[in-house]
C-alpha cells in the first residue's frame, strides 16, 4: 500500500496540472490476429494512431491470471520486502518515483530486464525461500510476449510489403538473444479521499510518455485510467479490456519507419476507487544495434528523418530525460527540424 505523506499530498498538488477529462468518445483499434486483413489493419493502425487492441491473440488467460495474482501477493508485502528488489536503478521496485530525473506519479512498480537470469536472481532476493512460483509465472508470461511481440511485428513487416528475409526484419531484433527488453508490473492505488474535491484536478498515475523501445504489449486488470493522445493532441481514454492486449508502437519503430508509424504518447490517471494493476512488455533491440529507418521500406530518393544512433546511445540519452519530453527531437535531422 503506498501510504500518503502531507509534504507527498503536497508536492502531487503542485505537479498535477489540470487535465481535460472532457475526452471524446473514440473508436480505438481492435485487430482480430486471426482476420484475414491483419496485415493491413495493423498498419493502418500504426499510422493513425500508434497504438491498437489485441483479440484472438491465443494468450492462455490461466497465465495471464496466475501472474497478476503475484504481482497483486507481491505489491501487498510489506514495503521493507518489496524493496529487497532494489531501488530502480533502473531495475527494482520504485514507489512514486519514474525514473532518475525527478519525475513522480500516483504508483508503485516492479522494474524487470526481460532476461531469464535476471528474473531469477530478482525473484530470489524476494522470496529468498520460495522464489520459484513468482519466476516461473514471469518466465511463462513474458515468453508469451515475446511470442506475441515477434508475430505483431511480422504481420507489420508484411503490411510493410517486405518480402523474403526481411519480414523478419523487425522480429529478429527481440528474437535476438541479447535482444534488450524490460518486463514492468505497475500498481497504481485509488485516488486518496485527500486528492478529492480539488477542482478539475486528477492524479497522476503515470504521467506522458512514449515509450522508447520498439513495441510495447500491454495489458491490464478491469480498471481504467489509461489513456492516449491523438495526432492532434485530444487524448482519449481506452476503456480498459483484461481479455485483451495493446500494442504502442515506440521511438524505435517510428524510427525505423522513417516516421511512417508514429509513436503512441499516452499517460494513465489514477482511479477514485479502485486499485489498477497493469503489466507491460517492452520490446528492444540489442544494445549495439543501428537504430535507422529499413533500407527496404525506403523509396527512392527518400532519406532519413533521423541521425544515425544505436539503441544504446538512444536509451542513454533517454534516461537523462524528463518523463514528458520529446526524446526523438535530439536525432532529428535538422533539415528536417
Ligand atoms: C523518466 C524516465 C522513466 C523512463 C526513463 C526516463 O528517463 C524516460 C523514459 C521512461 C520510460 C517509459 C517507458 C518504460 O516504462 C520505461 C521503463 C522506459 O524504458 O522508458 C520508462 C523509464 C523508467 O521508468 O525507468
Ligand atoms: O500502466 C499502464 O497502463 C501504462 C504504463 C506505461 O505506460 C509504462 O509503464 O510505460
Ligand atoms: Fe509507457
Amino acid at each position: 500500500m503506498v501510504v500518503l505523506s502531507h509534504v507527498a499530498l503536497d508536492q502531487f498538488m503542485k505537479t498535477c496540472k489540470p487535465i481535460d477529462t472532457h475526452l471524446f468518445p473514440t473508436v480505438i483499434p481492435t485487430i482480430d490476429l486471426n482476420s484475414p486483413d491483419v496485415k493491413s489493419l495493423i498498419v493502418k493502425a500504426c499510422k493513425e494512431f500508434g497504438f491498437f487492441k489485441v483479440v484472438n491473440h491465443g494468450v492462455p488467460i490461466e497465465m495471464t491470471r496466475q501472474l497478476e495474482d503475484e504481482a497483486s501477493k507481491f505489491f501487498s508485502l510489506p514495503q521493507g520486502l518489496k524493496e529487497s528488489a532494489g531501488n530502480p536503478n533502473p531495475f527494482g521496485y520504485g514507489n512514486k518515483k519514474i525514473g532518475r530525473n525527478g519525475d513522480v506519479g500516483w504508483i508503485e512498480y516492479l522494474l524487470l530486464s526481460a532476461s531469464d537470469e535476471f528474473i531469477s536472481q530478482t525473484c530470489l532476493s524476494i522470496y529468498p525461500d520460495n522464489p520459484d512460483v513468482f519466476r516461473c509465472a514471469l518466465n511463462n508470461y513474458i515468453s508469451k510476449m515475446k511470442k506475441m511481440g515477434v508475430r505483431v511485428l511480422e504481420t507489420m513487416a508484411e503490411g510493410l510489403n517486405l518480402k523474403g528475409e526481411d519480414r523478419y526484419a523487425l522480429s529478429n531484433l527481440i528474437k535476438d538473444s541479447k535482444s534488450d527488453s524490460y518486463f514492468r508490473l505497475n500498481h497504481y492505488p485509488p485516488r486518496p479521499e485527500a486528492f478529492e474535491g480539488i477542482n478539475g484536478r486528477n492524479l497522476v498515475g503515470f504521467g506522458e510518455h512514449t515509450d522508447p523501445q520498439i513495441i510495447s504489449v500491454l495489458r491490464s486488470n478491469k480498471i481504467g485510467g489509461l489513456q492516449i493522445s491523438l495526432n492532434d493532441g485530444t487524448w482519449v481514454s481506452v476503456p480498459p479490456d483484461d481479455n485483451s492486449f495493446f500494442i504502442l508502437v515506440g521511438d524505435s519503430l517510428q524510427v525505423m519507419t522513417n516516421g511512417r508509424f508514429k509513436s503512441v504518447k499516452h499517460r494513465v490517471l489514477a482511479d477514485n476507487m479502485k486499485s489498477r494493476l497493469s503489466m507491460i512488455f517492452f520490446a528492444g533491440p540489442p544494445l549495439c544495434q543501428k537504430i535507422a529507418p529499413l533500407p527496404c521500406i525506403m523509396q527512392k530518393g527518400e532519406e532519413s528523418l533521423y541521425e544515425e544512433f544505436t539503441w544504446c546511445e538512444y536509451k542513454k540519452s533517454a534516461y537523462k530525460s524528463r518523463l514528458s519530453e520529446n526524446r526523438l527531437l535530439r536525432f532529428v535531422k535538422r533539415n528536417h527540424n
